[in-house]
């Protein structure tokens, strides 16, 4: 299995050349440049003409009663890294500020880990684009990524937590993630001279009103037990000051545990949207596009037998957690395939998608056999 310093320079090396969703070009060289220092013997390949960033490995089991998935994310955001490391970004407004280069090392361990010692059940690693973004997940599935030999029974895969202790691994049954929906809008009016704004109708004053009301939907119209967030995390409009805006676009993301949560808030901002610009005497339109971002529900069964797991191994720090409202196209996976997903503490003060965002190395040193010792265990039952 790679040593601890070999797992730090591939994840500094990832770190250091973070790309965007579907643009995973380099990092997928990356990852095929690594696999190939591993032995070959067990190891087939599968790449998807319509989505060439990805890539699947499968390692041949010895004598496979089933096959397993582990999937493993590999975009990075739009964040302008200031973490001041010497490693930091060299992909300037690009950062992996979501630790997939931490999920990208982590999976490349195991992997070499069973590139020398052959698993029992054969084995699927899947190396997906665009999690943050664009379905990469989703896209695959309906590309037939997991057809015939390379459909896995059973589907895992780790997101990391600055929130849980260095190697800790958490889990919960039920739903990990929330499901989300990215939201656009779009409000057009009438531009003119700042002096003259009765000749003109204000998509900057319009927007404001939009995005106040908007805000009531959480605080007025949800079952104040449940939960849903609507986040209105970017705005543009207008050029300069003494110009009335006659556009402005919003853009914003729903968070909910469950389907109907999500389908309320998708419905109620439909509504919203459409009255506040009839009352500026706005054209709007909206885009919700939900994608593979489903909830994320973790499989009663496989879920209960990798707590089990965790909950008793010796060498593993577990915590038992309670959902969160971060989004994952893996919960699009784990409707069509079962499966666990987990998070791996990688205590850090930034949250992620902090520009500041600095997983600890240290979840580095456990995690990997962590995981291989939870595989094995699965593949004796
Ligand atoms: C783990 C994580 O941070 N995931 C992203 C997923 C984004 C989903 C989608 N693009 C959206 O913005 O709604 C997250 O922001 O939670």
């Amino acid at each position: 299995m790679l040593s601890q310093p070999q797992r730090v320079a591939i994840r500094r090396e990832f770190h250091q050349h973070p790309e965007l969703a579907l643009e995973e070009v380099e990092t997928k060289q990356r990852i095929q440049k690594i696999i190939a220092t591993f032995n070959q013997k067990f190891l087939s390949f599968k790449q998807l003409d319509a989505l060439p960033t990805a890539l699947l490995v499968r390692v041949e089991g010895s004598n496979p009663k089933r096959t397993i998935g582990y999937r493993a994310d590999m975009d990075a955001l739009p964040v302008v890294e200031q973490t001041g490391f010497e490693f930091a970004s060299k992909n300037a407004g690009k950062m992996h500020a979501c630790g997939h280069d931490i999920h990208l090392t982590v999976a490349l361990s195991i992997l070499s880990y069973y590139a020398d010692n052959q698993p029992i059940d054969s084995l699927i690693f899947f190396f997906q684009p665009a999690e943050e973004s664009e379905n990469g997940g989703k896209i695959a599935y309906e590309l037939g990524a997991f057809e015939g030999q390379w459909r896995p029974d059973e589907f895992y895969g780790l997101h990391d937590n600055p929130d849980l202790e260095s190697g800790a691994i958490g889990c919960c049954q039920g739903t990990l993630f929330a499901g989300t929906t990215e939201v656009d809008i779009e409000l057009k009016g009438k531009g003119g001279h700042a002096a003259f704004p009765h000749t003109a109708n204000d998509m900057v004053v319009a927007s404001a009103y939009l995005i106040t009301q908007l805000q009531t939907i959480v605080s007025r119209n949800i079952n104040p037990l449940e939960s849903g967030v609507l986040t209105l995390g970017k705005i543009q409009s207008g050029t300069i000051r003494n110009v009335i805006a006659d556009r402005a676009v919003i853009q914003g993301t729903v968070r909910g545990l469950t389907q109907t949560m999500i389908e309320a808030i998708n419905e109620r901002i439909k509504t919203i949207c459409e009255f506040t610009a009839k009352s500026f005497n706005a054209d709007v339109q909206v885009n919700l596009n939900q994608g593979g971002y489903l909830p994320v529900e973790n499989d009663d069964k496989l879920t209960a037998q990798f707590i089990e797991f965790m909950s008793t191994h010796q060498d593993v720090n577990f915590v038992e957690t309670t959902p969160a409202m971060t989004g994952e196209d893996f919960g699009y996976l784990l409707s069509k395939i079962p499966g666990t997903m987990f998070w791996l503490g990688v205590e850090d003060t930034h949250p992620l998608h902090s520009q500041y965002f600095s997983p600890s190395e240290e979840a580095l040193k456990t995690a990997p056999e962590a995981i291989v010792a939870f595989l094995n265990w699965r593949m004796s039952r």
